[in-house]
């Protein structure tokens, strides 16, 4: 990938949590210089802190314009966090935040309504170079700009641009929260396997190779996740049982997680009215 622009500019990260540590491990793996890097964080994790050795700069002044800005503060935090980058705006500093619920409209308030503006919503299997983002930019956003933001996002995993803005509380809700259900799924499929029997260890063991298993296989297929379960599925075996339950129209997966994926994109759009 092209990280040219970065490591000679700049990149300024604030808020170097979860989902900031994620991606920045990425891209320090694919080529990233640290000494291009400034990070702002009150309270910096132990790895960032080391990374100063390698000439990471740390809650030091910001560069006068570095190529790009990604603002990963929670959105509760930016009334307080974003008058630091104000310096910045309405300029060539393209800001890329991965913030749910805030708009592009209320970053252009805070930072200058010249300023480009990307807004991404990746997820935490960034960690390990198997995350998805999606993103879409302002219009003072040019094609190098967008590029450089890709770039950047697609050194940890999968990239889609959206057609509009209006489509990031569904994304969010499915993608961006998405890893959490599939956690969830893991810990209540070996819940259930102690339930039957098997030791917590293995249980736990069983379901995780299981999901990631699965996972694998439908990005891998070329047969759709409809086909695949079919292909599991014995006429009344054990499978066809376990589905009778899961598929019910009433309180099985479709209702559960269309509720679920519901009160997520409700509470995104919520956030961008907080
Ligand atoms: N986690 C996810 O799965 C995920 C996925 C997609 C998008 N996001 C978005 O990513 C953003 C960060 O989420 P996260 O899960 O990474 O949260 P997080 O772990 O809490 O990280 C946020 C970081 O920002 C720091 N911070 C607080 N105030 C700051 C300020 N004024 N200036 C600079 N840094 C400041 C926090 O420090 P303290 O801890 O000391 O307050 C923390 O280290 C959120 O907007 C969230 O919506 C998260
Ligand atoms: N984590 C953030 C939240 O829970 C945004 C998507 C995943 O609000």
């Amino acid at each position: 990938m092209t990280l040219s622009r970065v490591n000679e500019n700049g990149l300024v990260l604030l808020g170097c949590g979860k989902m900031g540590s994620a991606m920045l491990q990425g891209w320090l793996a694919q080529g990233l210089n640290a000494n291009s890097v400034t990070v702002i964080d009150p309270h910096p994790s132990q790895w960032v802190q080391g990374l100063v050795q390698q000439g990471l700069h740390l809650n030091e002044p910001l560069p006068t314009t570095p190529a790009i800005c990604i603002i990963a503060v929670k959105p509760q935090m930016m009334g307080d966090a974003l008058p630091a980058l104000r310096a910045l705006g309405n300029g060539t500093t393209v800001f890329l935040s991965i913030a749910a619920g805030t708009s592009i409209g209320a970053f252009a308030d805070a930072l200058g309504d010249q300023s480009p503006i990307i807004r991404a919503m990746p997820n935490t299997p960034a960690a390990v170079g198997q995350g998805i983002t999606a993103l879409i930019g302002n219009a003072h956003i040019n094609d190098a700009d967008m590029q450089m933001g890709e770039a950047l996002l697609s050194a940890v995993g999968q990239t889609v641009r959206l057609a509009s803005e209006d489509q990031m509380d569904a994304v969010t809700a499915v993608s961006g929260s998405g890893p959490a259900y599939v956690f969830h799924l893991i810990e209540t499929l070996a819940a259930a396997g102690v339930a039957q029997g098997l030791p917590k260890d293995m249980a736990l063991q069983l379901a995780k190779a299981t999901v990631a298993g699965a996972g694998a296989l439908a990005q891998a297929a070329d047969e759709d996740p409809t086909q695949l379960r079919i292909n599991v599925t014995s006429p009344n075996g054990t499978t066809a049982a376990a589905l009778e339950v899961l598929m019910n129209e009433t309180d099985g997966f479709p209702a559960l997680l269309n509720r679920a994926v519901t009160a997520a994109a409700d509470r995104s759009r919520e956030l961008g009215k907080e």
